[in-house]
């Protein structure tokens, strides 16, 4: 089954070098809110199906599309409603196929050739909602503490305390091993030998926000909301925030720790959504969806050595586990370290 989805998140009218919706291609590249995420996946899915109808090609055997419409708000009413769909007829599939790494071109420092990572597993998530509640007052008369600074310093504790780096015990160590060859000398040997060099190697990657992702539990505010008028001290302070969780932890483990990192019984603490880190899918030799996405990749991508990796995102796929154990992350283009903030 493969899989892609047709919305974006919301596009703000400043901040674009072009209109968000028009799609415009400037200097070889394709400008709009949703080109990489996921518009791409999507017209290359089309596309192939139209080449294929055209030649006349016959498939040696059935397989399903879904195109998603409301991915980036969890896939309630379109991954989740196929799945159901799927599921009240029988089927069973041999693998999934959806949005998520990409051929990484200049991302992973050290190695120089473009690499291939297919997703293999995704990271959980924990949204949480953090709220304190005070006496609202007069600014001319203030307490010692307020909603907004027993929020702010309970926010701060949380970002200056990270959640333990945990690379070694997660399957992102198998991914530098089979690429360990990219690496020149003396990382190459390093990465060969992460039984011996784990220690050293964490710690480089958790010093830039991409590898840092993958080597642990990652913390993100994301909203923060509090008063509206400057002289008057609001009741309510509120903040949200984006746990993505490592292969290696549990959303009960991130839960306990971020507990007593706050450390404050005046910060009320609401679970918003929370998911564990998927299972991890096969990618032996003998198994069939990997193989075939490997040899795919290769045919299009001839130098770019292919390895399994961990997506730090989260797709649609992660509705499909019930109904096969084999669900790749894989987006057909290449990316470089300044695609990774469009
Ligand atoms: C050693 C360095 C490795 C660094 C790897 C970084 C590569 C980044 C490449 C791709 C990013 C993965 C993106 C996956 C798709 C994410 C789609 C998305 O945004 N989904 C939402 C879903 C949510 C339920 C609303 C999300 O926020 O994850």
């Amino acid at each position: 089954m493969i899989l892609a989805h047709l919305d974006v998140v919301p596009a703000p009218p400043e901040g674009w070098d072009v209109p968000p919706f028009s799609g415009e291609e400037r200097d070889g590249y394709i400008y709009g809110r949703g080109t990489l995420d996921d518009k791409s996946c999507v017209i290359g899915v089309l596309q192939a199906l139209e080449l294929m109808l055209k030649r006349g090609y016959k498939p040696k055997r059935s397989f399903y599309i879904g195109l998603g419409h409301d991915e980036e708000v969890s896939g309630h009413n379109g991954a989740m409603k196929i799945v159901e769909r799927l599921q009240s007829r029988g089927v069973k599939l041999l693998f999934v196929l959806d949005e998520g790494l990409a051929v990484l071109d200049g991302v992973i420092q050290g190695v120089k050739r473009p690499v291939a990572l297919i997703g293999t597993t995704e990271k959980g998530s924990i949204t949480l909602n953090l709220t304190v509640n005070q006496p609202p007052g007069h600014s001319s008369m203030p307490p010692e503490e307020t909603s907004i600074g027993i929020l702010s310093a309970a926010v701060s504790r949380l970002e200056r305390n990270p959640l333990p780096n945990m690379f070694g015990v997660g399957p992102e160590a198998s991914m530098f091993e089979q690429l360990a060859g990219e690496f020149a000398f003396p990382l190459n040997v390093m990465m060969a030998n992460l039984w011996l060099f784990s220690p050293i190697i964490s710690r480089v990657l958790e010093r830039t926000p991409s590898s840092n992702a993958i080597v642990r539990t990652t913390t993100a505010i994301t909203i923060f909301n509090a008063g509206v008028k400057s002289n008057v001290i609001p009741r309510m302070a509120r903040a949200t925030v984006n746990f993505r969780i490592h292969p290696g932890q549990t959303v009960t483990e991130v839960l306990d720790i971020v507990r007593n990192t706050i450390s404050d019984e005046r910060v009320e603490i609401s679970v918003l959504n929370s998911f564990d880190p998927l299972p991890i899918s096969p990618f032996d030799e003998s198994n069939f969806g990997y193989q075939t996405l490997q040899r795919t990749i290769h045919s299009v991508f001839s130098a770019a050595p292919v390895a399994p990796g961990v997506c730090i995102g989260n797709t649609d796929s992660r509705h499909f586990v019930n109904l096969t154990d084999s669900i790749y992350r894989f987006s057909p283009f290449k990316m470089k370290s300044e695609d990774l903030s469009r």
